[in-house]
């Protein structure tokens, strides 16, 4: 040991001989990208052939003195604080059992802990707008097993060459296609391919057989600041859980020293133990008596206040929704066991904050929070059970909505991509809402918050396809539909079941106040499955925008109370009570037959509006506006 506490970059550890042995297949830039410039040319859809799949250039990168040495960009610290869940990440990125889409910062995040499994093939290259490009990906198992010549000459400086394993492979043949989308967000979609659904090995053993980016950059990021491999591998290794998470199970000493390898023929001062830590001659590297793990105190350090462990990392808006007060909302909720309800239609829950005296706003175009935090965490998490969230566009106009979950474990607030956002749909027959890309929602959808919304149009004048573009752009869509009821609306029942068409299972409709007005009316009454209402303690005063369905009158002429609910629960939340219930079924008075009898025309399923002068209203089959027949 020299002075200082620096130790000599010697084999410290006992039972520990081989300081240039096998790397174990493994490389500090596990991707082996080289692309091929003919393919990006090509630019062509189709997967590559087995035969095209890059091989290892492990070899080759150890051994290079002059190569480039990458700074590192993670530390030990990403070891000690991984990204939350990152062992169910790594799994579901290794089974992709279903398509998996997510923010391209996610993917760069986590990608680099499952390149040991997948191997990029050729890249396929871009799509004729520049925006989608395709990449496919093999198991690592793929590539044909690698047997080792019988004899390695030496190099020619006399050096020998390093002693090269058997390789594994030809045993895996999952594929699959990565679609990466650079428009107004940035995601990409992981999807299997081919007929190969599963691995034929378990993650464990791609762990066993080479380590990913991440463990081989912490490695040498460790090495890189003084310290002894034999040192880093003691303080890598000393919290086995947190070690396993991110892949390294199976890490060893030489793959610390191979991480850093290349730097160590160019810097050849002493290293250093870390600190709290000392060789002990037969033992390696030990922890000092009473010194803490390092894993400790890096944790230690970084969580500054327990209580706001929970949400770091989170963004500052993040709600929270406790686990107790979900089974009150449970029975009101979609059912995804059933895909829709047994007219074909989306599950409906109608939901809404109101004053005592029904008001949902001051006044008609003012925003007017009602809802205390904790119901609004409940509204949250009502729209994370839901596939899309539908309002009026006075709404939009009004409040300038976000219409995303902001709750914790929803995508952008804790969770992969985009789950359990759901799609905003706005009602806007005339295509009244300028969207820029200031607005709310789409400033959401920029952000990697939100999904684009789909504006649901009443064709039949003329629209700047500019618009049409820049809303497709953040992945939204205008979208026609020309089903009218008597009254000059689009019919309900047709805008769900459009909805359905387009595999919206489910819709909160929010509001405002005509469309909740709309619904609560007898002839919907078999279209919403259910209410959930919040009741702030709080008096509008008049003029404002209420919730009061048409009066109802016997046969007498007798009034009677509009619509009260069945199956009603209360609970309160802070300040505010919650109400759900169900509408019972109303018999539409006689000569108006209730919808689910009437010949309906299919509304056509929505489809992307691309400009609506008369031949592409033809095209898309739009026709122009007619009195309904009722
Ligand atoms: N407290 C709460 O929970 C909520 C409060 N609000 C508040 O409600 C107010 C807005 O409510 P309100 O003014 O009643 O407006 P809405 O948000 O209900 O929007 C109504 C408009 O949507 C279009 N529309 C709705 N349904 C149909 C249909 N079936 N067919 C064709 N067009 C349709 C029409 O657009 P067009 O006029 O172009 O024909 C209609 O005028 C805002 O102040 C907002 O802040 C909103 C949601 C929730
Ligand atoms: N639940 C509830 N409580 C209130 O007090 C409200 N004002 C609303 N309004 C609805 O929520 C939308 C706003 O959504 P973002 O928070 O911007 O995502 C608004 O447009 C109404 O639909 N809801």
């Amino acid at each position: 040991m020299a002075e200082d506490g620096r130790v000599d970059d010697v084999d410290a550890t006992a039972g520990d001989t081989t300081t240039t042995a096998a790397a174990d297949n493994n490389t500090t830039t596990a991707d082996n990208d080289t692309t091929s410039p003919a393919a990006d040319a090509l630019g062509s859809g189709s997967p590559p052939q087995d035969d095209q799949i890059e091989q290892d250039a492990t070899q080759a990168d150890v051994q290079d003195n002059s190569a480039q040495i990458p700074v590192p960009t993670r530390n030990i610290r990403d070891l000690f604080n991984p990204p939350r869940n990152i062992a169910g990440i790594r799994q579901r990125l290794f089974d992709v059992a279903e398509k998996i889409e997510l923010r391209k910062d996610e993917f760069d995040l986590y990608w680099p802990y499952v390149d040991n499994v997948w191997v990029r093939q050729h890249r396929a290259g871009s799509d004729k707008t520049g925006l989608y490009k395709t990449d496919y990906y093999a198991c690592r198992l793929q590539r044909p097993t690698y047997t080792p010549k019988p004899v390695d000459k030496p190099r020619a400086d006399g050096t020998p060459t390093r002693k090269k394993q058997i390789r594994e492979g030809g045993k895996c043949h999952m594929k699959l296609k990565v679609i990466r989308y650079e428009g107004g967000y940035q995601s990409v979609t992981i999807n299997q391919l081919g007929d190969k659904t599963q691995h034929l090995h378990d993650l464990d053993h791609m762990d066993r057989i080479k380590r990913t980016t991440v463990l081989m950059e912490i490695a040498r990021s460790e090495v890189m600041s003084g310290y002894m491999p034999a040192s880093v591998y003691t303080v890598m290794s000393e919290d086995e859980a947190r070690l396993a998470a991110s892949g390294g199970r199976h890490l060893n000493r030489n793959d610390v020293r191979n991480a850093s390898q290349v730097w160590r023929q160019q810097h050849k001062d002493p290293l250093r133990v870390h600190e709290g830590y000392k060789y002990d001659h037969g033992n390696g590297i030990v922890r000092q008596d009473g010194a803490l793990p390092l894993v400790q105190r890096v944790v230690n350090a970084e969580i500054v206040d327990p209580t706001l462990a929970y949400y770091a990392g989170l963004p500052p808006n993040t709600l929270r929704f406790p686990e107790e007060l979900r089974p009150f909302l449970d029975p009101y909720l979609p059912r995804h066991d059933l895909t829709f309800t047994e007219d074909g239609l989306p599950h409906v829950t109608l939901t809404y904050a109101t004053s005592l005296d029904s008001s949902l706003s001051l006044a008609p175009g003012i925003q007017t929070v009602l809802s205390g935090p904790h119901s609004k965490a409940m509204t949250h998490y009502l729209r994370s059970k839901h596939d899309a969230i539908l309002v009026g566009v006075r709404t939009a106009l009004a409040d300038d909505p976000a219409l995303n979950c902001r709750l914790e474990g929803v995508g952008g607030y804790g969770g992969l991509g985009w789950e359990g956002q759901p799609r905003p749909i706005i009602i806007d027959p005339g295509a009244r809402w300028l969207l820029t890309p200031q607005t709310r929602v789409i400033r959401t959808v920029s952000e990697g918050k939100g999904r684009g919304p789909w504006i649901v149009i009443a064709p039949g004048f003329a629209m700047d396809p500019n618009r049409i573009e820049m809303l497709k752009y953040y992945g939204g869509q205008y979208t026609g539909l020309t089903d009218f009821d008597k009254r000059w609306r689009l019919r309900w029942e047709a805008i769900l079941r459009a909805l359905a068409a387009e595999g919206i299972r489910s819709v909160m409709i929010e509001g405002g106040g005509m469309v909740i007005n709309e619904l609560l009316r007898p002839e919907h009454s078999n279209l919403v499955s259910s209410v959930v209402v919040t009741v702030a303690p709080t008096y509008l005063g008049q003029g404002g925008v209420t919730v009061s369905p048409p009066p109802k009158l016997d046969a007498a002429r007798r009034p009677q109370p509009a619509l009260r609910f069945k199956d009603v629960r209360w609970q309160s939340f802070g300040e505010d009570a919650v109400m759900c219930g169900r509408i019972p079924h109303v018999e539409t008075p006689a000569g108006v037959p209730p919808p689910s009898m009437t010949p309906v025309t299919m509304a056509p399923p929505l489809r992307p509006v691309s400009f609506f002068n008369s031949s592409v209203d033809a095209q898309n089959g739009f026709q122009p506006r007619v009195p309904p027949s009722s």
